[in-house]
């Protein structure tokens, strides 16, 4: 099937990437503060001027090669333009920012007007500041409670991982349900995206997953093996009964897709999402941190022949390397390990997303300068590497991988 033409197509983790969705980091990282880094998923605050410049050599990278870079904040003003679309859109992200307080609501309402769409969109994102309204009128007992919390809106400071709120799944994608608080707010950018932008609203995007479900699922567990096979990680962030739920429609949607490889990888911080351990860099090769080695069970997901619309699901006894050559029909595998398996480096590389490389072509990726021992494996392996900039980017602990969406790859021959 040729989709070449179509606003989104994702086949496979390595084709040559011809459209990304990256997110140039705001003001909202100028809103962290010590006490509220927890519950924020971050474990320092970036040094804003730093860190967009990191970002713009990011862009830059890509553009160089040949990709189309768009930003999230350019597509989500252009989707609020229409008037109506922009009310529904402050309605609802009230409701998502847990705005309590009639009082609180109006005074929002009425600081938002006078912003065009960009600036509202910039606004959201950035959080609101108690200091920028002093004279609400409080109305209800919530109004008039002051809790001390330095916010009317929480920042949204994880936006610049455009990998998590939603997948790009061949022509559709799953608008996903966080597993927080925090970052379940950001998934509303790119509901208003696909169903209001023009360079999507005239096409039909199936929807695998959607934001409404009870349990979680997080775009860096997600990995297109190839057209057939699909990886996802059961992790701190994504459920197993999510991953039931997406294999039921992805399996039974029509496209290509004919099993998945659930990997269960240890549930902790450093380790959030399958792809801080695992990504795909070319036909045959696979960066990985040592340390999920021992403790990954995989499991192997296919339609049943016996039953319709139910699923087959095997615990897989043999090796990740054998795993990955019989579902991917592969003669040899390499697996390239985090700082060539040296326990420590490795824990500081993986810590600091050394294996979250983000592949432009068949092995070519974009990393992190500060990954230099595995930098270097990697080329040691025949993999291209375009190195960016990583001081400051990395203490919101995500890779190129992470600040990554693709909206569309070239289809691979014979994948
Ligand atoms: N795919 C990824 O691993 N994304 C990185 C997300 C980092 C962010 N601070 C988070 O904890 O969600």
């Amino acid at each position: 099937m040729d989709n070449s033409h179509r606003a989104l197509n994702v086949s496979s983790e390595i084709g040559k990437l011809k459209t990304v969705l990256l997110h140039r980091p705001g003001k909202e990282l100028e809103n962290l503060m010590p006490d509220y880094l927890d519950r924020l998923l971050f474990d320092d605050i970036p040094y804003l001027k730093i860190a967009q410049e990191e970002h713009d050599k990011f862009a830059k990278i890509l553009k160089e090669n040949g990709v189309e870079v768009v930003y999230l904040e350019e597509l989500a003003a252009e989707a609020i333009e229409d008037e109506s679309v922009r009310e529904r859109f402050v309605e609802e992200f009230l409701n998502e920012a847990n705005v309590l307080g009639e009082g609180k609501r109006r005074s929002l309402k009425e600081y938002f007007k006078q912003f065009n769409s960009r600036q509202l969109i910039d606004k959201v994102m950035q959080g609101v500041r108690k200091t920028e309204l002093p004279r609400y009128k409080p109305k209800t007992l919530t109004d008039m409670v002051d809790d001390n919390y330095p916010f009317l809106v929480d920042p949204m400071p994880n936006l610049y991982f455009t990998r998590d709120p939603f997948a790009t799944i061949g022509t559709g994608i799953t608008l996903n349900h966080m597993k927080t608080e925090t970052r379940n707010r950001e998934t509303i950018f790119a509901k208003y995206i696909f169903e209001n932008h023009p360079r999507f609203k005239g096409e039909y995007i199936p929807i695998w997953f959607n934001r409404d479900e009870k349990t979680s699922l997080e775009g860096g567990d997600e990995l297109i093996l190839n057209k057939k096979t699909i990886a996802i990680g059961i992790s701190e962030r994504t459920e197993a009964a999510s991953i039931e739920k997406f294999a039921k429609n992805i399996l039974n949607s029509g496209q290509t897709f004919e099993q998945i490889l659930a990997f269960d990888i240890p549930k902790k911080r450093a380790f959030m999402h399958l792809d801080t351990v695992f990504t795909m860099v070319d036909y045959d090769k696979f960066t990985i941190h040592p340390q999920i080695e021992g403790p990954l069970t995989v499991y192997s997901i296919t339609k049943s022949k016996e039953k319709e619309d139910e699923l087959k699901i095997v615990k897989e006894e043999a090796s990740l390397e054998d795993i990955l050559k019989k579902y991917l029909g592969l003669e040899k595998v390499t697996l390239i390990r985090c700082a060539n398996g040296n326990n420590i480096d490795a824990a500081r590389e993986q810590w600091n997303d050394g294996s979250n490389t983000l592949a432009i072509a068949p092995g070519e990726v974009i990393v992190y300068s500060r990954n230099y021992v595995t930098n270097k494996i990697l080329e040691e392996n025949g993999i291209k590497i375009h190195v960016m900039p990583s001081s400051e980017l990395s203490r919101g602990r995500g890779g190129p991988r992470c600040m990554s969406m693709p909206l569309i790859r070239e289809d691979i021959k014979n994948n």
